[in-house]
């Protein structure tokens, strides 16, 4: 193996330490403590898992945990009610809906219930065009952890050839905007893509985020380059992603794992969006 190796859990753990000291001085300034609202509906076992997490480093950050949780059977009215009551209270500073959320449930008109100060998962439209004008707002939260790591290697973004493999609005379309935002060359590929592994070649950066599990493999890498895997497979033989690991990282210069490259950046980036939107708030009751 030649890649070297991005430790999201490092870098991870590193920005949950900063911000625990961070919402600490918030709240001694302000008096508020950061409140975060998951609101899980139904039992999905994966769902439950992150969850969990969420609420445990939220915790540890010194924030509230102010979490919901609906029956599978959930009616799209009792959402509706459970988000509008959670949009109006003043102790809760970020509100997320974990999806995906049960099949009879519409989760895009759900989403659209949050508030842009309080959308941590920055998916509501009003946060996506923010994002898409470059105006300060809520990013979503795996995306912006794609742009920490980038960040925390010091791998250049500026005039880079990023090729972004999957245009979903949780991270393909999103994590290709701030890329651009950032001034990189960006190429969005998607299943039409035609020869997905010679465009991936031009790339300096490449953001694997398919959901094939091990899609991207050494003959898709130019040498030297930084391979980022969003994927998340769960098998046999225990999780894995969308990129071919031990392959590519014989070409790539860094290359993230999985698990333990862009995952916990997801949970990390989610509590700055929880400080950020707490501010956001005392800054918007001040005017
Ligand atoms: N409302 C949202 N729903 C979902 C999001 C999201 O950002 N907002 N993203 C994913 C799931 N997700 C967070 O919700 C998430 C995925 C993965 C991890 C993580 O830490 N992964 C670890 C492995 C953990 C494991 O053992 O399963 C890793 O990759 O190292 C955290 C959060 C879909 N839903």
């Amino acid at each position: 193996m030649t890649a070297g190796i991005i430790d999201g859990k490092a870098v991870a753990a590193r920005v949950r330490e900063g911000l625990k000291t961070e919402v600490a001085a918030f709240h001694a300034a302000t008096g508020i403590q950061p409140g975060l609202a998951t609101v899980l509906v139904g039992g999905d076992p994966a769902s439950e898992v992150y969850v969990a997490s969420k609420r445990k480093s939220s915790v540890a950050a010194g924030m509230a945990d102010l979490h919901q949780h609906l029956a599978d059977d959930a009616s799209q009215a009792e959402v509706e009610e459970l988000l509008k009551g959670l949009a109006a209270d003043s102790s809760v500073s970020g509100i997320l809906l974990q999806l995906p959320v049960p099949k009879h449930l519409d989760a895009a008109s759900l989403v659209e219930l949050i508030p842009f100060e309080k959308d941590v998962d920055g998916l509501t439209t009003m946060s996506v065009g923010l994002l898409a004008q470059n105006k300060p707002g809520l990013r979503p939260c795996t995306p912006s952890g794609v742009i920490e790591l980038l960040d925390s290697y010091e791998v250049p973004i500026e005039g880079a050839n990023v090729v972004v493999i999957g245009r979903s609005e949780l991270v393909g379309r999103p994590v290709a905007q701030l890329l651009v935002n950032r001034n990189a060359t960006v190429t969005i590929a998607h299943s039409r893509t035609k020869n997905l592994a010679e465009v991936c070649r031009g790339a300096d950066i490449i953001v694997a985020a398919v959901g094939v599990k091990g899609l991207i493999t050494a003959e898709f890498v130019k040498p030297g380059a930084t391979v980022i895997d969003v994927g998340i497979h769960r098998g046999p033989e225990g999780l894995s992603g969308d990129v071919d690991f031990a392959g590519v990282a014989e070409v790539a210069g860094l290359i993230t794992p999985v698990p333990g490259g862009v995952g916990p950046m997801t949970i990390a980036m989610l509590l700055a969006n929880t400080l950020r939107a707490a501010q956001l708030q005392h800054e918007l009751a001040a005017v």
